[in-house]
């Protein structure tokens, strides 16, 4: 018998527990994932969200701990994304009068295109308001944060905002709060999540915080992982520093290599830094996910990649990190581009344009080194690396 959790006097956790996904839509979530929904018991009893369609039936039992599923009048579609509205369909077979509340137009429009007309939608702009007894919930879009229709519910008479993926963490845990497991084992998940979701949109989350500042909480109830109640200041002021795109000094050393000479150069330019005072990470592609290496991007001001030459290229591993990293539009950073090659430096050349393309600060050329590394030749990119490097070290 599946339960719900009761969060508030009234507020109940009925969401789904996803213990074993490993792979996210190509982000490898090691903790699993939680499908959070929420059931609100008033005069008009109201769901907000629902969950991805496998876990329907779970939702569906957890509601049924409660109440009959069928009393429902509200569902609240914060965000259109299949993980939080696949349980839709089956909710509007059970209760075809239930009226769902989404954003206008995007959430609308979205619902559409993924689940046709048959929908009961209502569309809701920021401040607009619903009554569903003794509390009052006020919605605030927060377009882009991290899809166009995207939405967060509060409801002030519990002090809870439900924010939907801001704030989230992809974590399956027995424990539904924030203290009961411990706040650096989520901060992990949750910098992971916003690294790799929410990061090209650090404007529309500086948005977003000043809207909410406005409003009073003290619980915010993501979508996915655990609850905050005790670490919500904390949350917040990670949320203010990550959209602030204020890196930190700090370097993050990516690369492959098949004969070695790309991991002598990335492990010189790592000792470089060291010799600086900066802290710094290595990271190789081959072992490293890039879903992982992202978190780490989001603090990094200083971004070498290195890959050698392979068939006239870059090495796939390293074209795809920059391909997605591209993506995820970090700002203001600083690029150093190396790599090692027989004949011609095409792999660390392509990197270089990668990294131009994402707007990094770059010396004027790669560093390259021709066939295997000699003494002479690393310690020279040593020195070169802290001559580049000071250029920016000294007036941060
Ligand atoms: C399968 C293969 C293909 C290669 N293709 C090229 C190439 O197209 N151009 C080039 O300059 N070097 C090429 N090389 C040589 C490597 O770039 C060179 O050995 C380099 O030093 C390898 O760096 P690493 O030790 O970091 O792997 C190739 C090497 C291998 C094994």
């Amino acid at each position: 018998m599946l339960k719900a959790v009761e969060i508030k006097p009234d507020v109940f956790w009925v969401g789904g527990i996803d213990w074993n996904e490993r792979n996210f839509h190509g982000y490898t979530t090691e903790r699993g994932s939680t499908y959070n929904a929420y059931l609100i018991l008033d005069e008009q009893i109201t769901l907000i969200d629902t969950c991805k369609r496998p876990f329907t039936g779970e939702l569906i039992d957890r509601i049924s701990d409660i109440v009959d599923p069928a009393s429902i009048a509200y569902v609240v579609s914060n965000h259109v994304e299949m993980d939080h509205s696949g349980g839709l369909p089956a909710l509007a077979a059970i209760v075809p009068d239930a009226t769902i509340v989404t954003g206008e137009p995007k959430g609308v429009r979205g619902l559409r295109a993924h689940y046709g007309d048959g929908l009961n939608l209502m569309g809701v702009k920021t401040g607009d308001t619903l009554n569903i007894g003794k509390r009052t919930l006020t919605f605030v879009q927060t377009p882009m944060v991290h899809w166009p229709d995207s939405m967060v519910t509060y409801d002030e008479y519990d002090k809870i905002l439900f924010s939907n993926d801001s704030f989230g963490q992809h974590y399956a845990s027995s424990k539904r709060f924030d203290d009961e497991v411990g706040l650096p084992e989520v901060l992990v998940q949750a910098q992971k999540h916003y690294a790799n979701i929410v990061m090209p949109y650090g404007k529309n989350v500086e948005a977003a915080l000043k809207t909410l500042a406005a409003y009073h909480f003290d619980m915010i109830a993501p979508a996915h992982g655990i609850i905050w109640r005790t670490h919500v200041p904390e949350i917040l002021d990670c949320y203010r520093q990550w959209s602030s795109g204020e890196p930190e000094e700090y370097v993050l050393v990516v690369y492959d290599s098949m004969w070695h000479t790309t991991e002598a150069m990335a492990v010189e330019i790592t000792e470089a830094f060291m010799e600086m005072g900066i802290p710094a990470r290595l990271l190789d592609l081959k072992v490293n996910h890039i879903s992982d290496i992202m978190a780490e991007v989001l603090c990094a001001r200083y971004i070498a990649v290195g890959s050698p030459t392979l068939n006239k290229t870059m090495m796939p591993t390293v074209a795809a990190f920059l391909c997605y990293m591209r993506g995820l539009a970090p700002a203001g950073r600083v690029g150093i581009p190396f790599g090692s090659y027989g004949w011609a430096p095409m792999g660390p050349n392509e990197v270089y344009q990668q990294l131009e393309s994402c707007k990094f600060t770059l010396p004027e050329a790669p560093f390259t080194h021709q066939w295997v590394e000699d003494e002479e030749g690393l310690t020279r990119l040593h020195d070169e690396v802290i001559q580049f490097v000071s250029l920016f070290h000294a007036k941060a």
